[in-house]
């Protein structure tokens, strides 16, 4: 589905891609961790187009995101860190609207995409409200929607936890889940292991470089998050100590505890 094959980026004469080479399959759920500065933002941001590479070569679905910026952009739908970076609309319909418009939806088709997507993050009654006005945390579940409007087939979201209340993470969470039922490819950016438990595969990338990919249980090793700069959350801690495996979520984590303390 997803091929980034050697790839290198500088910003002007500072290289920070170098040499990414990864393969994301159709439906997976994939995490992309690494300390602030790894190269995250830098890397979804060549997945369609908006960034291009000095060496190497993308490919999705078979089609070069540099040759073929707008069949790509179709394909792939980014959830940028910042929602400001997404929204610039007057109003939250506007900014809902402007990517299912442009793929051909108008009057009633578009209203009820709009309010669907509205509905997937929760911000129905938001519909007529003034982009400006909202809290970050309102401009990121819009920013959310934006990107639903649009049903592409692969999902980026760079960050989607950060600045988001207990609320806010646990809607984010029921979309990611939604989408990954649905047999959509999500890719999942963050510098916080504690939100990539439930991933398929994990990329850790450190200075632009890629240290291991693998499932959570090859990844998240509290020792490899420690030397790339990377926080380990006590629970990672507890079940690597007890030999235990990753759990996915907390439920996980009591159910393989309670066998621990049962097996004979
Ligand atoms: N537009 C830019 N111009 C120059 N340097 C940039 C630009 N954007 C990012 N960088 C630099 O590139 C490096 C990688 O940044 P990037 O945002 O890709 O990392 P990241 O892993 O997403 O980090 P974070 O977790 O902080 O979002 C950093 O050193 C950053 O300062």
């Amino acid at each position: 589905m997803i091929e980034v094959k050697d790839v290198y980026f500088s910003y002007d004469d500072r290289e920070v891609l170098r040499g990414i080479t990864l393969e994301i399959k159709q439906g997976e759920v994939f995490g992309l961790l690494g300390p602030n500065g790894a190269g995250k933002s830098t890397l979804i941001l060549h997945l369609n187009g908006i960034l291009k590479p000095k060496r190497g070569e993308i490919k999705i679905k078979g089609i070069n995101p540099v040759k073929e910026p707008k069949k790509v952009r179709r394909i792939v739908g980014i959830v940028f860190q910042d929602p400001n970076d997404q929204l610039f609309m007057p109003t939250v319909f506007e900014d809902v609207a402007f990517g299912p418009y442009n793929l051909g939806l108008r009057g009633e088709e578009l209203k009820e995409k709009v309010i669907e997507s509205l509905r997937l993050v929760g911000m129905e009654g938001y519909i007529d409200r003034e982009t400006k006005e909202l809290s970050f945390g309102e401009k990121k579940r819009i920013a959310i929607a934006t990107v639903l409007a649009m049903d592409p087939e692969v999902i980026v979201f760079d960050e989607p936890f950060a600045n988001l209340d207990f609320r806010g993470k646990k809607l984010v969470e029921n979309i990611i889940r939604r989408l990954r039922t649905q047999g959509r490819t999500v890719i999942l950016a963050s510098h916080e292991p504690e939100y990539l438990l439930n991933c398929d595969r994990i990329a850790l990338i450190s200075e632009g470089r890629l240290v291991k990919v693998g499932p959570p249980q090859d990844v998240l090793i509290p020792e490899l998050l420690r030397e790339n700069d990377l926080d380990v959350p006590p629970l990672i801690e507890l079940f690597y100590d007890l030999n235990l495996g990753i759990p996915k979520n907390l439920d996980e984590a009591m159910d393989l505890i309670l066998r621990k303390i049962r097996a004979p």
